[in-house]
């Protein structure tokens, strides 16, 4: 569970330029929604984006040098934990990215991304041009008759896609591990399913990206090089046994016209798989397949 879950604009945290510091990692998939977000609302004069690197065993996420800077910017400091323990000198929680800062009041806006998401989709608009405004686009990430649907989709891809794949590649029991993955591969049958109606192509709901494909396609986008081999959710591989979810998958990825705002999902995917075999197996050893990573079209 997050602990930060505040809301921008609110009367502690307003909309301004230059105020806010998202803090990330390319190879979570929770930060690489809020990224994908980040850019389709071309949020890159507004929101400062600062990458952290892969978990240091005693310190957690810290600025390398390698993947993002060497110190923070921001403080100089070297560890993501000690931007928690400013926010909160008694905080003993996990420390996760992503991590939206507020430079004015030094402390944490959000540890939560689908949260952070929200923000970014409607919380500045009032500083973006007319037209990057959701009340003025003919395809808003949310458009307001599909909001429950969309709602339910992401309640179900959360518990048992988004969150199922940890669930399965962390269980600490056959059972667990039985649980989840038949949850797991049995949603994935319905996406596919899903896809099947008309009404919901080329994209989840139809002719428009909303906010349901950015949230199943960082899931996705690693399945069959990461998920399927380093987690164990090997029953089946998105390339082999789902061809509208492949479908769908491509056309994010390999897009690059206006409705992926020039190609965000390529440009914001990038992870070694070198940072989960660290995590899952712990012994760093990477999988040599499957090859290519991602299909062509
Ligand atoms: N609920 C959080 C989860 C974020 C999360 O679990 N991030 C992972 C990286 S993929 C993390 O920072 N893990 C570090 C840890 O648990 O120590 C969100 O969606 O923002």
């Amino acid at each position: 569970m997050s602990r930060f879950r505040n809301f921008i604009p609110s009367e502690h945290f307003p909309a301004e330029a230059d105020r806010y510091v998202l803090y990330y990692n390319a190879c979570c998939p929770w930060a690489h929604r809020t990224i994908i977000a980040h850019a389709m609302k071309g949020l890159g004069e507004v929101v400062q984006l600062v990458e952290a690197d892969a978990r240091d065993p005693a310190h957690g996420w810290w600025f390398s040098g390698r993947r993002g800077p060497e110190r923070d910017p921001i403080y100089g400091i070297k560890y993501v934990r000690d931007l928690y323990m400013r926010a909160d000198p008694q905080y003993n929680g996990r420390v996760t990215v992503p991590l939206l800062w507020d430079k004015k009041n030094q402390t944490i806006v959000s540890n939560e991304s689908s949260e952070i998401v929200r923000m970014f989709f409607e919380g500045f608009d009032q500083l973006l041009p007319l037209e990057m405004r959701e009340v003025n686009k003919l395809n808003p990430l949310i458009p307001q008759y599909l909001r429950a649907d969309i709602d339910e989709v992401n309640g179900w891809v959360y518990d048992t896609v988004n969150n199922g794949v940890y669930k399965v590649g962390f269980a600490r029991s056959q059972a667990a591990y039985d649980d989840a993955i038949t949850k797991l591969f049995s949603s994935l049958d319905r996406l596919e399913a899903h896809l099947a109606d008309p009404r919901h192509q080329p994209y989840l709901f139809g002719e428009h990206i909303t906010e349901a494909d950015i949230r199943l396609f960082t899931t996705l986008i690693r399945f069959d090089m990461v998920y399927y081999t380093l987690f164990k959710c090997n029953v089946k591989m998105i390339r082999l046994d789902y061809p509208r979810l492949h479908d769908w998958l491509r056309r994010l990825y390999w897009d690059e016209g206006p409705e992926t705002s020039g190609g965000v999902f390529k440009l914001t995917t990038n992870f070694p798989a070198s940072g989960y075999a660290q995590v899952s197996a712990g012994n760093g050893i990477v999988p040599a397949g499957p090859l290519p990573h991602i299909l062509p079209l």
